[in-house]
């Protein structure tokens, strides 16, 4: 007769969503192979675009800044999803072999059922609430393999703020073209509107019930204390690269970006390439009066990220060489830095 796998549970106490990610990498790089692993979180504040995503086309950065909402960048694919405490996280972590897509599933609903939701499985990725207009979407999914070990992540919308939701991830209106893939939208709804009682807690334990029972196992919840992981320096490690630039925005896909306005001194139009989050070409059009000064505002734009930072730098340079437009030149970098948002 074949063991039962052994289980294990585990419970993030942090809100961060770079340090909740960093410990989901982490525990996928020190899995027990021969355990089925369950990892539960939650993200505050938070937007999570997938490996393959642009940032700038995915999300509304201005709003978010302007919210202290992250921006977080995972490692497996999918679309761009806002996260607050009214959202929770599930994480399943096994080795290859002990994958399976079907059996996640499987639990997923049967705890959604624990807490008296009937829900579906929709298309690859979603868990969905079938009503008479149409389904809604509660819950979705993202994947991600190696060599040998692999992890199913999701989540569950059981009272997020969903005008949130819509303003962080419907981006400001702006002319970009992006390689990388697109959110696939959909009409999503609250557990608690048809379960007031639902809750975190609530589901947590519905979880851990289908988990184990799915397994025919049991296991304790083991609670990672923050202090413990900040002592990991491999998770410290990681925890600073899912915080970076480069990481987050750096990581986008191939873009290219078109700015057009008409400033009181002339009529702009700049276009650049971006790759890795840096302008790899620039083009500048316009009717003002100082064509030298647009000349060197189009080369200055190269090399820079697209970003205020790079702008500001941008802007800079061509500042040095044409001291006498200053005035001109501040309103140039105020609306450059407002089209690259972050
Ligand atoms: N929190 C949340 N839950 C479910 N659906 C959401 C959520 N936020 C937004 N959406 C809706 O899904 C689409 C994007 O769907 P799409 O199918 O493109 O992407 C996903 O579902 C990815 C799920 C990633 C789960 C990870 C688990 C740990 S960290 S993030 C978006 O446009 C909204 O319509």
């Amino acid at each position: 007769m074949s063991q039962a796998p052994r289980v294990r549970i585990l419970l993030s106490e942090t809100y961060n969503p770079w340090f909740n990610l960093a410990t989901e990498d982490w525990i996928f790089r020190e899995l027990d192979p021969s355990a089925q692993t369950l990892f539960l979180w939650r993200n505050d504040n938070t937007v999570v675009i997938g490996r393959n995503q642009n940032p700038w086309s995915e999300c509304n950065l201005t709003r978010m800044e302007e919210d202290k909402v992250f921006l977080a960048r995972r490692t497996s694919g999918g679309g761009a999803v806002f996260h607050d405490l009214g959202n929770t996280c599930f994480t399943f972590l096994s080795a290859k072999e002990g994958y399976n897509k079907t059996a996640n599933i499987t639990i997923l609903l049967d705890a959604l059922s624990r807490l008296g939701v009937k829900a579906q499985a929709s298309g690859r990725n979603d868990l969905v609430i079938p009503l008479e207009d149409g389904p809604r979407k509660i819950s979705g999914s993202a994947y991600r393999e190696t060599k040998d070990r692999a992890f199913h992540h999701g989540t569950f919308l059981i009272g997020a703020d969903l005008t949130r939701l819509s303003n962080y991830l419907t981006p400001h209106p702006k002319k970009l073209e992006s390689k990388g893939s697109a959110s696939v939208r959909s009409r999503v709804m609250n557990i608690r509107d048809l379960q007031p009682e639902a809750s975190h807690e609530a589901l947590v334990e519905a979880m851990i019930g289908a988990f184990c029972d799915f397994h025919g196992a049991t296991a304790e919840p083991e609670l990672l204390e923050p202090s413990f992981l900040e002592s990991q320096p491999s998770l410290k490690r990681t925890f600073d690269h899912y915080a970076s630039w480069d990481w987050r925005f750096g990581n986008a896909p191939r873009f290219s970006h078109q700015m057009v306005e008409y400033l009181s001194w002339g009529f702009f139009e700049v276009h650049v390439d971006a790759e890795n989050g840096h302008v790899t070409r620039a083009q500048v059009f316009s009717d003002a009066l100082y064509p030298d000064l647009v000349q060197d505002l189009q080369a200055a734009l190269v090399g820079k990220p697209h970003s205020r930072d790079g702008m500001r730098q941008a802007v800079a340079e061509a500042r040095s060489r044409h001291p006498a437009q200053e005035r001109e030149l501040g309103e140039l970098e105020a609306w450059l830095m407002g089209q690259v948002e972050v």
